[in-house]
Parts: C-alpha cells; sequence; structure tokens
C-alpha cells in the first residue's frame, strides 16, 4: 500500500473531505497538521502551487484539495459507497459493478463538487467574517453576499437531492461531493443556526451522511476544529 501525508492547517476546512475519504476507507494516512509558520518557514517553497493542503502519495505531491479529493474517492471507491452505507440496496458486488460502468455518475459527482466550489467563493465574504477570520459588518454581509449565493446554490442542490430522492445527491450511497457541502453545512449550522432550514432535503442528506456507520465513528473522534 502507498504511504499517504496530507499537509494542511489544524482546521477542517479544504482538507477534511481528504481525511473523511481515508477514515470511510480505513486508509492510514499521515494527518500532517502544520501552523503558520512552519508553512512559510518550511513547506512553502517546496509546493507546488505555493498552497495547501498538499497530499504525498509515496512522496509525489498533489496539490489542489478538489483533485485531492476526486484522486481519493475514486482511489477508493469510486463511489466510496460499498458495504460503508446501510441503505444500498444493491448487492454490494453489482453495485460496484454499476458504478464502474455508469462513468456519467462520476461526471454528476465531480460537477456538483465544482459547483460548490463556484459557491464557495460566492459566499466567502460573508464566511470569513461568520467565522471570525475576518472583521466586518456581519448582518449587511448575509443578507448581500451569504443569503444570495446561499439560496442559488442549495435551491439547485436541494431539487437534486429531492429527485435523487436516497438521501444521498448521487446514487444510494455517499460520494465526496456528498462529503463536501455536508462538512460546509455543518460549519454554517454552527456558526448561524437557521440558517439553512429552508433546504430539508439537503439536511436530510446531512444526516444520511453523518450516520454512514464509519464515517460516524471517525466524526466522534476528530479535533474540535471551528470550521
Ligand atoms: N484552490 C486551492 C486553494 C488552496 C488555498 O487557498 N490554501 C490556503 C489555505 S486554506 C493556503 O495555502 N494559504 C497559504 C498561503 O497562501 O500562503 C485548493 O482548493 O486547494
Amino acid at each position: 500500500m502507498p504511504t499517504y501525508k496530507l499537509t494542511y492547517w489544524d482546521a477542517r476546512a479544504l482538507a477534511e473531505v481528504s481525511r473523511q475519504l481515508f477514515a470511510l476507507s480505513e486508509t492510514p494516512f499521515e494527518d500532517n497538521r502544520i501552523k503558520r509558520d512552519q508553512w512559510e518557514s518550511e513547506y512553502k517553497k517546496d509546493s507546488p502551487f505555493g498552497k495547501i493542503p498538499i497530499l504525498e502519495v509515496d512522496g509525489k505531491k498533489l496539490p489542489q484539495s478538489h483533485a485531492i479529493a476526486r484522486y481519493l474517492a475514486r482511489k477508493f471507491g469510486p463511489h466510496i459507497s460499498l458495504s460503508y452505507s446501510s441503505n444500498s440496496f444493491f448487492p454490494i458486488s453489482s453495485y460496484f459493478r454499476i458504478c464502474r460502468e455508469d462513468s456519467i455518475r462520476e461526471g454528476v459527482v465531480d460537477a456538483i463538487a465544482d459547483q460548490f466550489k463556484d459557491f464557495y467563493t460566492d459566499h466567502l465574504p460573508f464566511f470569513v467574517v461568520l467565522t471570525g477570520l475576518k472583521d466586518g459588518d456581519l448582518s449587511t454581509l448575509r443578507i448581500e453576499v451569504g443569503e444570495p449565493a446561499r439560496d442559488k446554490f442549495f435551491e439547485y442542490i436541494e431539487q437534486i437531492a429531492k429527485k435523487n430522492g436516497s438521501g444521498y445527491l448521487v446514487g444510494r450511497s455517499v460520494t465526496w461531493a456528498d462529503l463536501l457541502i455536508v462538512d460546509y453545512m455543518f460549519t454554517l449550522e454552527s456558526k448561524a443556526p437557521g440558517y439553512l432550514d429552508g433546504f430539508p432535503t439537503m439536511k436530510k442528506v446531512k444526516k444520511s451522511v453523518e450516520n454512514t456507520p464509519k464515517l460516524k465513528e471517525y466524526l466522534a473522534k476528530r479535533p474540535n476544529n471551528a470550521f
């Protein structure tokens, strides 16, 4: 088995999906949580794009959080489902075959993750003030930036989740797009209770994902980071 080392801050943010993919697949990895001064003095100069997270696979560096998560999801999954889902109604082997044959599903998972990234960028000016990373007028930012970005994105994925009807966004078990969105929802709900109340199907998706057995175990033990 290759050795994996994931370098990021001591935060969930852009590394958490990949940590969860390691947990779901029960793959050992080095969770290398660094401080800003270490980043500046030791890591930055040798980083491919001058940013973290970075995944090292047998010493080879892979940057960009989505590229890392997609790589791990395909390697371990491809849909990180199999025995981890309690409500997968296909027998494991046939479900695995169907996923492999149905590569359009992988495309849809990637598209949702990319759409989330667009939302994340639009929503960021509100998010950084909400989480205390920057100072600003929270109530004005909520009305002018947060809620319009939230409504645009969550109205799309609420419909996708409703239509899929399984408690997940794509197929009948958890994918990395679910992990990505649910972790962000977790932060939003802890910082702004009620902020996602208009999206009940997505709240059900969050519940299904957080109750995925291996993930539930991981969530109970992970460091208590604010975001
Ligand atoms: N698009 C990149 C963004 C990475 C990014 O902005 N990382 C920040 C931490 S969240 C960083 O490396 N900051 C340190 C710096 O810019 O020197 C990704 O998704 O991985």
